[in-house]
């Protein structure tokens, strides 16, 4: 019983999860994320890669004071002298290398959180500018997780990995040298076992990386659920449907948990192979090395120095294995941020844009045609006009088109065909922004942000006074809610503003509208049943707002509909009448009967 009411579970939760993107190792993507620390080509990089220089040139220096001067030469001439200038050598060599240290770790912070900033705010800023369409394709879970995660996931190879990296490469080509130039053979014996590494890492790394994107697919999907939980919480709680939400989360997280093992398990296994080449490479050290002092072609110093570069040499190896393992997790997560970098705004700006200082507000559409995601078309050849100062009631059924012809008016899209104008200039000649400072929007579900009632008003135009503020919450009816709160003014309502009823967020986003004083008002009214007293505020409170401006509502009130000037009635995205209020009744069509419905249902109740 349980297993199907989970299978049951698993089909409603269905989270388009994003795609794989398994592309090879890329120079080009390397390249251009590392273009993020050119604005510190001049300071961090260079001076994290200096001290960098300094730690791994005494590290390369020590073995041969401590082999070859101290043990083959102050050692075996018993030169005490020697010896205690050695001692103090080597002592301020590690203090200059403690130093650098230091101040290399503390750079390289800096240039990771600074690379990290730059490219998060990148990333927010290109995002908040995309078109309705990229939105109406994601979720917000999973652009929460590229603007999170995935540049976390960059954090660390912008810390330590890639000055690292140029550490490590430095040591390995500089340990190589002097070792060829202390024993030719024995160093040409020791490098048997680089084949060994070779095949570790180019095998077990396309492993490693498939499986850190999949952990991040699997994230994802978690993202998504957890966002999706908790914004629809009440609807859950109120269907009584905990159970099955819990079985789904338990399901993607214990799906991300496997995956992360996994991924984590083939990650560990590459130590250890490590490890042991590196102890193959110490045999052959002491089987090769020890019949080599014993006729003579090394000394002791050379081997003790053979010894400690040994040591050294596979420490680096391996520790390219892990920068290489952050690249990889960077390819993945770079990948998909520059994914969202490249996506352009379907809507773009013209080359060169009119801007629309002042306008009158007068809207026309000619033959447009629409569809949002080319398979079904939403509206149908709308032609319309709505003149300034108007007020328009747009009606029809559900999914009719009315919030379609408010969406192509902000030009959050482009027509598939047809034309938008606004006072006689084509929207698509028309700069975007001061199209949109013309344009107030007033949903029926307005969206509260997290601040003061005070900021949420101020929203509608940031450069207001605190009069203008008072005055806009004043004439569109919510002060007296306002003085009401705790705090007034200032009382601090939580995001989508919970605290406030839905008759209170109208109110508010009227004041927000006001003050932005729009030439055109888009009004989605509330369906909501409201008390009769709230309903007499908002019928005057709108009645301020939409005086002097082109309103276009989508009308479920009558007494609105009533009193606009022109109404115009849409079915399956095309106008079938058009007249106002009295033209309409008079047509005895559509119109007339959904006006009858809406009498009918007004006395049943
Ligand atoms: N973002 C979207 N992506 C794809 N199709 C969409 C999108 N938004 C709306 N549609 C479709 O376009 C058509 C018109 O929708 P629209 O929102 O304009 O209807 P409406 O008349 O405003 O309905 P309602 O009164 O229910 O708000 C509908 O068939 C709807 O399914």
């Amino acid at each position: 019983m349980s297993k199907k009411r989970n299978s049951k579970v698993l089909n409603r939760f269905h989270y388009s999860t994003d795609q794989v993107i398994d592309k090879p190792f890329n120079w080009k993507q390397m390249t251009r994320l590392f273009g993020y620390m050119l604005p510190y080509k001049k300071n961090l990089v260079p001076l994290s890669i200096a001290m960098v220089l300094i730690t791994t040139a005494v590290r390369l220096v020590i073995p041969i004071l401590i082999g070859i001067y101290t043990l083959d030469r102050a050692v075996k001439n018993k030169d005490a002298n020697m010896l205690l200038w050695l001692v103090a050598l080597i002592g301020g060599l590690y203090t200059a290398s403690y130093v650098a240290n230091f101040f290399r770790i503390r750079w390289m912070n800096q240039l990771g959180q600074n690379v990290i900033y730059d490219l998060r705010k990148h990333l927010f800023t290109h995002v908040q500018n995309l078109s309705h369409r990229f939105f109406d394709q994601r979720s917000a879970g999973s652009i929460l997780v590229r603007i999170m995660n995935d540049i976390n996931s960059l954090q660390e190879l912008f810390t330590n990995g890639v000055i690292n990296l140029l550490m490590d490469i430095v040591l390995l080509i500089g340990i190589f040298f002097i070792l060829f130039s202390l024993s030719p053979q024995l160093t040409l014996a020791i490098m048997i076992i680089l084949p060994i590494m070779f095949l570790i890492s180019t095998k077990l790394r396309k492993n490693i990386r498939r499986s850190w994107q999949d952990v991040r697919m699997k994230q994802s999907k978690l993202n998504s659920h957890l966002n999706e939980s908790i914004q629809g919480i009440r609807v859950t709680q109120s269907f009584t449907q905990e159970k099955e939400n819990m079985a789904f989360f338990d399901g993607v997280n214990d799906e991300t948990f496997q995956s992360w093992k996994s991924a984590s398990q083939k990650n560990a296994m590459f130590r250890p192979m490590v490890e042991l080449t590196n102890a193959l490479g110490t045999a052959v050290l002491i089987w090769y090395g020890a019949s080599l002092i014993q006729n003579g072609t090394i000394s002791i110093g050379v081997f003790v120095s053979f010894a400690f570069y040994l040591g050294m040499f596979w420490e680096p190896i391996s520790r390219l294995g892990q920068v290489y393992n952050q690249l990889l997790m960077g390819m993945a997560s770079s990948e998909r941020i520059f994914e969202f970098l490249d996506e352009k705004p379907i809507v773009s700006e013209s080359d060169q844009p009119v801007e629309l200082e002042d306008i009158r507000g007068e809207i026309k559409f000619e033959k447009v045609v629409f569809s949002y995601d080319d398979k079904r078309t939403a509206l149908k050849g709308v032609s319309l006009e709505m003149k300034e100062g108007q007020t328009v009631a747009l009606v029809g059924h559900t999914g009719s088109g009315k919030t379609t012809i408010a969406n192509l008016i902000s030009r959050f899209y482009d027509p598939t065909s047809g034309r938008v104008l606004v006072d006689g200039h084509d929207l698509k000649e028309v700069s975007i922004g001061s199209l949109r400072k013309h344009i107030s929007i007033v949903l029926q579900d307005t969206f509260i942000f997290s601040g003061t009632i005070y900021d949420n008003i101020l929203f509608g135009r940031p450069d207001a006074t605190e009069e203008e503020v008072r005055a806009a919450a004043e004439a569109a009816g919510a002060s007296e809610f306002i003085k009401k709160l705790p705090n007034g003014y200032k009382t601090e309502v939580e995001e989508r503003g919970n605290i406030l009823s839905v008759g209170e967020r109208q109110l508010l986003s009227f004041a927000r509208a006001l003050l932005a004083n729009p030439r055109i008002l888009i009004m989605d009214e509330a369906t909501a049943s409201i008390d009769t007293e709230t309903e007499v505020k908002i019928q005057k409170a709108l009645k301020t707002l939409l005086k002097g401006r082109t309103a276009i509502i989508i009308a479920h009130r009558l007494s609105t509909i009533r009193e606009a000037d022109n109404i115009f009635v849409l079915e399956n995205g095309m106008i079938i009448e058009r007249g106002n209020h009295a033209q309409l009744m008079e047509l005895e069509g559509e119109y007339h009967d959904l006006v009858k419905a809406q009498f009918n249902m007004l006395d049943a109740v």
